[in-house]
């Protein structure tokens, strides 16, 4: 995927959220400030009461697959995929060292000084280092958040150079907990392809060599937190994402539902995973990626730790030839490359659902 011409791009000055609330500045700076159309939004209160988003407990999902339990977990599982776009799994099987070192690993990185943090900058038009990615322009808005990301897997997508050496543990944890992502999610799609009456190998066998890169959000706490997003609007180009939130975290991801935006409360010990465009196109809009935000806290940061699964670059996307039928369901997108969908993706802002219209077939 080759880099944008870094020339072109003129972001003007992204300030560091962190260094910026250590002045506390009586204003949020106006970069930051989101137009009306854009702030707040309707909330959904009925999660303050209930829990909406579709838990899938994992432990039911390792039973023999003619066990009843299997069976009705993955018919909750096809509905989560379904209506929601989302679900949290629990009972995982996820070694706590692995999820807790990477927590602190990611914190301690945070926490260090500017100077150092900036010996991995993000530079306009990429996506891998330390800083904000997705902008474009100098009158863009930006997001409450610092953000460091990477790209892990193959390791030709790595870039040694933004591989920090402090903390010193940093690789070395990110590593075995890449590792052990990559183990869920191949096992997350064999569920997926089951639910849809697939065979559980349907989509590894399609996606080769799969890429897989991390990005840690973290967002400090915003004296006007109405005003402003840690997260823009959007959903994601992955097949599948899959969302740490750290131990002590507040409500912070909202999910878009009927026009509504649904906060994702945070379940001890659970994993949040999306459905990403790439499986929205693979079953042709039956599995829907959904769009979702960050917002921020007045008193409380709030650390995530996200990991994006896709296919390899030189793999075909197109709707499966099983989900498409020309009489009752016709093929909803076009054929194309993914490396060419990745390199679409993060060549634009994040809006929303837009990127998709990349594939569309507009009738
Ligand atoms: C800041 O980065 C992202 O939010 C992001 C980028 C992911 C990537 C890297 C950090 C390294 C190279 C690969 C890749 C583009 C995946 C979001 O990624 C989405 C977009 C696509 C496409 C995807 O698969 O995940
Ligand atoms: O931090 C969050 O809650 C959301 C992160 C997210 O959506 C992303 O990084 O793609
Ligand atoms: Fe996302």
């Amino acid at each position: 995927m080759a880099p944008l011409p870094i020339s072109s791009i003129r972001v003007g000055k992204i300030e560091d959220v962190q260094e910026l609330i250590k002045s506390k500045p009586n204003k949020v700076p106006e970069r930051f400030i989101r137009d009306a159309n854009e702030r707040g939004g309707l909330v959904s209160l009925k999660t303050h009461f209930h829990q909406p988003i579709p838990v899938i407990d994992l432990s039911e999902l390792s039973k023999p697959h003619t066990n009843d339990d299997f069976v009705f977990e993955i018919l909750k599982l096809s509905q989560a995929c379904e209506d929601w776009g989302f679900f949290q799994v629990i009972n995982h099987g996820l070694e706590v060292d692995v999820v807790d070192d990477i927590e602190k690993v990611a914190k301690e990185f945070f926490e260090m000084p500017l100077e150092e943090k900036q010996k991995y900058p993000l530079e306009p038009g990429t996506v891998q280092g330390y800083g904000q990615a997705f902008i474009f322009s100098e009158d863009q808005k930006l997001d409450w958040c610092n953000m460091f990301a990477l790209g892990v897997h193959p390791p030709s997508i790595r870039n040694p150079k933004l591989w920090p050496s402090k903390p010193a543990r940093f690789s070395e944890s990110l590593k075995g907990y890449s590792k052990e992502m990559r183990k869920l999610c191949k096992r997350l799609l064999t569920y997926i392809a089951i639910s849809l009456g697939l065979k559980k190998e349907r989509f590894e066998e399609m996606f080769g060599e799969a890429v897989q890169a991390v990005r840690m959000n973290y967002y400090p706490p915003c004296s006007s937190p109405d005003l402003v997003l840690g997260l823009s609007p959007h959903s994601d180009g992955s097949a599948l994402t899959v969302l740490q939130q750290s131990k002590d975290s507040c409500v912070g991801l909202q999910i878009l539902k009927d026009n509504t935006w649904v906060p994702v409360l945070p379940l001890p010990n659970a994993l949040v995973i999306n459905i990403g465009d790439t499986v929205e196109v693979l079953t042709n809009g039956k599995y829907k990626s959904v769009e979702h935000r960050a917002v921020t806290n007045r008193e409380r940061e709030r650390l995530t730790i996200v990991t994006f699964y896709a296919p390899n670059y030189e793999v075909e996307i197109e709707p499966m030839g099983e989900l498409v039928d020309d009489e009752t369901n016709p093929c909803k997108y076009r054929s194309y490359n993914h490396g060419d969908y990745s390199y679409h993706y993060v060549s634009n802002k994040l809006q929303g659902k837009k990127s998709l219209d990349f594939a569309k077939i507009l009738n």
